[in-house]
């Protein structure tokens, strides 16, 4: 008995993931984070929430405590900040019982792009993207080395759709869309599941930062379907969730024209239409 309990410890130490991993979601007071939290807890992981608002994540994660049996940590962080990203990149590096990452903390608001002021944009763009480099950034090697683990990035129908006038925010989905196919390029074939998630309209408080109240717009998604949706294609281990998509054969249109393109890219010589003078 004492011999299998000693067993039994050193595979925890030496490969704490293959346990039920860890969950550390961005974006975790509310919305789509606050939902991922409710279902992974309820799948029996152990969590980790990050975003500003303590008192929300409390309540959240004391509900969750009590229905669920998890263990839940609160890491207060504004993902814009510097000092703060470094607490969180230093939890995803040093604990190995973290196993799954879900980069969702993101902001939007409203305004055209002369309207909106360069601080803001640039704020956008720390919290949209460069956050989920450095949070993966921080994550990744030890994944690899474990060749385990998941990397679950929110992106948005937005970054496919410059149409939609929201050009500063839609840059950093488009953004985050690429960086999941090219971790899923470099890490999966090392274990490392990558997922982007692209939601369109969902009913959370974001349409308050953009300054549009949600219940004047049509074909909203529930944020529980939203969530479940995307589980679903986590599970299928898919690499491109696009929950409101019905057709999904539109989407492997789009990325089997980008692909079949991948040969013809590089060239010595320039396109024969740029040969001559205009
Ligand atoms: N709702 C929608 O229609 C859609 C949403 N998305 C994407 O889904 C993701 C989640 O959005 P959603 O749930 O709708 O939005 P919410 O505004 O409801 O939630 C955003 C979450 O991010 C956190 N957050 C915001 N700013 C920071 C910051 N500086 N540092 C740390 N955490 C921060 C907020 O917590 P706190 O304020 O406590 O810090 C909150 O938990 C975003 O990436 C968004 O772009 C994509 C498509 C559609
Ligand atoms: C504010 C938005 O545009 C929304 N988050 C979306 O990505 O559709």
């Amino acid at each position: 008995m004492m011999m299998i309990m000693n067993i039994g410890s050193i595979i925890e130490k030496s490969n704490p993931m293959s346990q039920i991993p860890a969950v550390l979601i961005t974006g975790a007071s509310t919305g789509i984070g606050a939902t991922y939290a409710e279902r992974f807890a309820r799948r029996g992981h152990d969590l980790v929430l990050v975003a500003r608002d303590v008192v929300r994540m409390e309540a959240l994660a004391s509900r969750l405590r009590l229905e669920t049996n998890v263990k839940i940590d609160i890491l207060p962080a504004d993902l814009t900040q510097p000092t703060d990203l470094a607490k969180v990149e230093t939890r995803l590096r040093d604990d190995a019982h973290i196993g799954i990452l879900i980069n969702n903390a993101g902001t939007a608001f409203g305004g055209s792009f002369i309207d909106q002021s360069v601080d803001d944009m640039t704020r956008l763009v720390a919290l949209n993207a460069t956050a989920l480099v450095r949070l993966s950034g921080a994550i990744a090697p030890r994944l690899v080395k474990a060749g385990e683990g998941a990397i679950v990035n929110v992106g948005s129908v937005v970054g496919l759709a410059p149409e939609f006038g929201m050009t500063v925010y839609g840059a950093t989905k488009a953004f985050v869309l690429f960086l999941s196919q090219g971790l899923a390029h470099e890490l999966g074939p090392k274990g490392v599941y990558i997922q982007a998630v692209l939601p369109a309209t969902t009913r959370t408080e974001i349409w308050d930062h953009v300054g549009v109240d949600v219940n004047t717009m049509s074909n909203v998604m529930e944020v529980t379907d939203l969530v479940d949706a995307a589980l679903v294609g986590f599970d299928r281990r898919e690499l491109v969730t696009i929950p409101p998509l019905h057709d999904v054969g539109q989407w492997d249109a789009v990325d089997g024209a980008r692909k079949a393109m991948l040969g013809n890219l590089v060239n010595a010589l320039p396109a024969e239409r740029y040969r001559t003078l205009a």
